[in-house]
């Protein structure tokens, strides 16, 4: 896999505070990564570590194979971000953001933005009347009208209504089939979830977990049932080709099965049931069992 950024072994230190503790992560071309922590974590100093925005205390990081650091600057030739709140020009208008940060005179890209995240109504209004998510959104199109090879989007769609969030998602998904490679924070893990390939879990300064989101398997629910009988009723619903799991003495049912039909099946053999509950694992409850765990 041709890798679109390398960081090895990154460390920080702000005064005597370790803020980076050998963090070492992969991102491969066409991925979307997320990296997910706590407030505080170390995510804005690990994005701006790899920006160059930052001196580091030790570690490489290379886009492209090639190093950046505070005075190397060639590897992020055809990289966009948006770090924490982008300054803005008070007397200039969205579009002329756009075209002050676009490098090519017209490559269509300004409209395309402009439309896919509806801007068209305000894109000629001075940016100091725009509201907290109008700026955001002329923040995540002017990372983007460079059409960069790998994009660093820091909280994107914080301060975003549902349907502008859904505009930035359906963009991200756009410019990633069309070859973008992305990095991006968020705090909304159930949106995350939607947009992303891979996840990266910092805790204090520490990587702790890195693994595609394959790795959390098909999300299937389980059905707790508590009987008169957990025995026999998981003999009878085994026998009847329902998939069971005992764990910790707690009778499990995996995956798909008519409720009615293990009802009737229990009850046809005088067992009582007790409590019936089904749990659905989803993304948000696995990122913060792992936070929690390490
Ligand atoms: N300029 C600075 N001076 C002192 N401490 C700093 C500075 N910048 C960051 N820190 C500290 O470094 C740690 C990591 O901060 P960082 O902004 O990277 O976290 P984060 O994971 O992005 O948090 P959040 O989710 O709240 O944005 C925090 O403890 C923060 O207080």
């Amino acid at each position: 896999m041709t890798k679109s950024a390398e960081i090895n072994n990154l460390n920080k230190r702000i005064g005597k505070r370790l803020i980076l503790n050998n963090i070492s992560f992969e991102i491969n071309q066409g991925d979307i990564v997320g990296l997910v922590g706590e407030n505080g974590a170390g995510k804005t100093t690990i994005m701006k570590s790899i920006l160059g925005m930052i001196e580091t205390n030790g570690g490489l990081i290379s886009i492209d194979g090639k190093e950046v650091t505070v005075s190397r600057r060639d590897g992020l030739k055809n990289v966009g971000s948006l770090i924490e709140n982008p300054v803005l020009y008070p007397y200039l208008s969205g579009m002329q953001h756009l075209e002050l940060f676009s490098e090519a005179k017209d490559n269509g890209m300004i409209d395309y933005l402009v439309n896919h995240l509806n801007m068209q109504t305000y894109i000629n209004k001075n940016a100091s009347n725009y509201s907290l998510g109008m700026k955001q959104k002329l923040a995540i199109a002017m990372a983007l009208v460079n059409r960069p090879s790998f994009a660093i989007l820091d909280e994107p769609v914080n301060g975003l209504d549902p349907k502008s969030t859904k505009e930035v998602r359906d963009l991200i998904f756009d410019l990633n089939k069309a070859g973008t490679t992305f990095l991006i924070s968020s705090h909304i893990l159930a949106e995350l979830e939607k947009i992303i390939n891979r996840v990266v879990i910092i805790k204090k300064g520490t990587k702790i977990f890195d693994n595609y989101l394959e790795y959390f398997g098909n999300k299937v629910n389980r059905t707790v049932v508590k009987t008169s009988d957990d025995k026999a009723a998981a003999e009878l619903l085994k026998s009847n080709d329902i998939e069971i799991s005992m764990n910790n003495g707690e009778l499990t049912i995996i995956g798909d099965f008519k409720l009615q039909e293990v009802i009737d099946l229990i009850n046809g053999q005088k067992i009582s049931f007790k409590s019936i509950q089904t749990i659905n694992d989803d993304f948000e409850d696995d990122l913060i069992q792992i936070l929690d765990e390490k």
